[in-house]
């Protein structure tokens, strides 16, 4: 194979895990060209997605190509084979905090137009809305996913329980959603016939007849499974309303979003909740500002700063409702600051796995209204409340393990629905007509209204049964979470029955809510149990369960199995952890666990090894015994300064990976290479490890958050000389 034909590619990404990149990525460099492997970066981050959209406008030093363009292109080959790290999913202000640290570094990238009119504003707008909230992961993701912990680090976690909160029957936190008019109460779906397949418009009529169309170009294949729905701005309204006003005194009030995800209708439902949770300070000045409740309280702060009557009415304002729930109290940090600051699925489990606790504005921990408007999956957080109030917490040292087999390839329903999501701006009908002029979903809104479209499509739906039952025969017990009640999960039920029958398996189909009692029943007596879920909950469900279970989902082996043959390798479920960031940055120690690295790195070369590369196997085995020892001899990274660290974690993997390959006898090329590594490595491991650790504690400077100096970031994560001459 030519040298310059990637076998793995290895992307680089965002806050923690591209900091551990920078420490990680040499070594795996290494060790693969040892072998034969080549393994190159493509640049995903948030930075490196700007810049490439500007390319025209920057000097030809500054210039960037479209990696992800050429990787959305990649993983529909049979040759893919590429270790995703989480990227940032960029929320309006993070979007804007990155464009002008790129200014100051002197790219000419336009600013980011807030209320675009000229032609190149819409244009400029239109660029960065493409590359706005998860724009990564729905381009990468062209299988479906399979999400579990590997049997070393589930055992690892029975014998090393973390912490959990204590959990008792007069816990007040809950779960509040919409009594009705929401997405699950109006959806609407059909599986498109053969007859139907081809193209498709979305129109909205006003109460005057007048037509707009939405939505042009949409082409539906025979098969696909086509959801129209929408929320009620009006009941979400009045909703939010009542739970402010019912928020018990000392209980603390939050929302619970996926503002990333579902970048256009989220940002909108969490606009509602801060202009109602401060409507007596927007009734007074909001029309002397140029606020857009979307963007959060944190903006709203800069706004008005300096501006003593404004500073006093929002105290005031804040100080009459319910106490937030704080994302950093020390920093004054609240739930409405910014809608990708609460991402509900890292951010549920935190509340759950502290035993039904947030933090308030004083800093103390207190029960808490988890506000999650829709009722498609919110049933899931408040079952799983429940259970622990009735139950006690989580035993983690005999609970059995929870994975997930999750319906995600091709965009495939809610997490897809973005460019056909829409705020209804009059009153009228919004509807999806077929190119022969047949109405195959029709919905009456009101101004505001949020309407969304998506859709499932079928071999990707047969692929994930398929999937889900192979992995429901090598685990035991699992079901599939569908509502048959609910108009899309009844259509996907149309497919499962006939599949299951045909392959004379009897797996149950139960509701989110019976599902989740089932599952937290069963795991409880030990028993491991498969999710396989829709795309929402498989996002969901491998966040709240490797919480419970591992303290965190960054440990999960995430494995997508790509429709054209390829491999997608996922490390863990978890994001980009910015609070390891600001840590790295005050005090230099990088508490980032890259066990989710070394698994998909593990599966990475096992793929390989599959294309007749027999060292690449070698490679993938001593990877996995390589993990294993580093997870009971306990070198993992810890919290605090003093702790062993991200850095000083990868040491030990490189020796004990070294020490794997060196104790093998089908290479002996590699046998003899990686024995003198793993001697030098351990000669050497005091000096290493006072290398790595002689600059912790004090602050490290990164020359850039979003796009950091890359001589500073290497400088910070490969500080042993030593270490580095070996690898090198
Ligand atoms: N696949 C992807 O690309 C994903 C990207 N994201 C992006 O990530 C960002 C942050 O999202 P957020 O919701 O805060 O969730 P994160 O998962 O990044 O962080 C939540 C917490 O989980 C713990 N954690 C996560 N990963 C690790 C790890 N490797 N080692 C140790 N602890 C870990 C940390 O806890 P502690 O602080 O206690 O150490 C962290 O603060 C957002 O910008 C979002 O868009 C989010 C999800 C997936
Ligand atoms: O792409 C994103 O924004 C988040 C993805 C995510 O949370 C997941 O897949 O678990
Ligand atoms: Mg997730």
């Amino acid at each position: 194979m030519s040298t310059t034909t990637p076998d793995i590619i290895y992307t680089i990404v965002d806050e923690a895990p591209e900091l551990a990149r920078n420490s990680l990525l040499p070594i795996i460099s290494a060790f693969a060209g040892a072998a034969g492997i080549n393994v190159q970066t493509r640049d995903i981050s948030l930075a490196g997605r700007i810049l490439s959209l500007f390319s025209n406008l920057l000097s030809d030093e500054q210039r960037v190509t479209d990696d992800l363009a050429a990787l959305g292109e990649l993983v529909k080959t049979p040759d893919a084979n590429v270790i995703k790290l989480p990227n940032i999913s960029a929320s309006v202000p993070q979007l804007q905090e990155a464009i002008t640290e790129l200014q100051s570094q002197g790219f000419p990238i336009p600013d980011y137009p807030r209320d675009p009119k000229t032609d190149t504003e819409k244009s400029v707008r239109a660029k960065y809305d493409g590359i706005k909230g998860s724009a990564v992961n729905p381009v990468l993701r062209e299988g479906n996913s399979d999400r579990r912990s590997a049997k070393a680090v589930k055992a690892y976690a029975k014998l090393n329980p973390h912490r959990m909160g204590d959990w008792t029957k007069d816990n007040k936190t809950t779960v509040a959603s919409m009594p009705g008019h929401d997405f699950f109460a109006n959806e609407k779906s059909v599986t498109i016939t053969a007859a139907q397949a081809g193209g498709a418009k979305i129109i909205h009529t006003d109460k005057d007849g007048k037509t707009t169309v939405l939505k042009d170009g949409l082409s539906y294949e025979d098969g696909t499974i086509v959801d129209g729905t929408f929320m009620s701005a009006k009941a979400l309204r009045t909703y939010i309303k009542d739970e402010v006003a019912s928020t018990p005194p000392g209980v603390l009030f939050s929302v619970h979003l996926k503002a990333t995800m579902m970048k256009v209708s989220d940002p909108i439902i969490f606009g509602h909740f801060v202009s109602v949770y401060l409507e007596d300070f927007l009734g007074k000045h909001g029309s002397a500002i140029d606020f857009n409740p979307n963007s959060g309280i944190g903006t709203l702060e800069k706004l008005i700063a300096g501006n003593a009557e404004m500073e006093a009415d929002l105290k005031a304002a804040l100080a009459s409702k319910p106490p937030l729930y704080m994302v950093n109290s020390d920093k004054g940090i609240t739930n409405l600051h910014v809608s990708s600051d609460v991402i509900i699925d890292a951010s549920m489990p935190a509340v759950i796995k502290a035993g039904g606790i947030g933090w308030g504005p004083d800093g103390e921990p207190a029960n808490t209204k988890c506000c999650i408007p829709d009722n498609c999956y919110a049933p899931v957080y408040d079952e799983t409340v429940e259970f622990f109030k009735t139950n006690g917490k989580l035993d983690v040292t005999t609970c059995g393990a929870v994975s997930n087999v999750g319906l995600m390839a091709q965009k495939a329903e809610e997490y897809g629905s973005h460019p056909t999501t829409f705020t209804a701006n009059a009153d009228g009908t919004i509807s999806i007509v077929l190119d022969n002029g047949e109405t195959i979903i029709s919905h009456d809104v009101e101004a505001g209204d949020i309407w969304r479209s998506c859709t499932a499509k079928k071999a990707p739906i047969l692929d994930w049964i398929k999937l889900g039952i192979e992995r429901a025969d090598a685990t035991g017990l699992a079901a599939f979470w569908l509502d048959e009640n609910r108009a899309h999960d009844a259509e996907l039920i149309k497919y499962i029955k006939p599949a299951l029958a045909d392959a004379g398996k009897d797996i149950p189909i139960m509701a989110p809510r019976a599902a989740t009692r089932f599952t937290l029943e069963e795991m409880t007596k030990g028993h491991d149990v498969v999710t396989i879920t829709g795309n929402v909950l498989r996002d969901y469900l491998t966040d709240l369960f490797p919480i419970l279970e591992l303290g965190t989902s960054a440990k999960m082996l995430s494995i997508v199995k790509l429709m054209n043959g390829g491999g997608l390798f996922e490390t863990g479920a978890g994001g980009s952890a910015p609070k390891h960031v600001e840590q790295l940055q005050e005090e230099n120690h990088l508490r980032w666990d890259s066990l989710g690295e070394f698994c998909a790195l593990g599966e990475s070369f096992n793929f390989l090894a599959t294309k007749d590369r027999p060292k690449a196997a070698i490679l993938g085995d001593a990877v996995e015994r390589a993990t294993q020892i580093l997870l009971v001899e306990g070198h993992s990274p810890g919290r605090k300064v003093g702790d062993n660290d991200n850095r000083s974690s990868h040491y030990w993997f490189a020796r004990y990976w070294a020490e794997a390959i060196a104790s093998q006898y089908k290479d002996a090329d590699l046998k003899a290479h990686f024995s003198k590594i793993a001697t030098e490595l351990a000669e050497n491991e005091d000096t290493i490890l006072a290398e790595l650790k002689a600059d912790e504690g004090k602050p490290a400077d990164m020359g850039g958050y979003y796009h950091a100096d890359a001589d500073k970031v290497t400088a910070i994560m490969r500080p042993s000389k030593t270490l580095n001459a070996i690898i090198g």
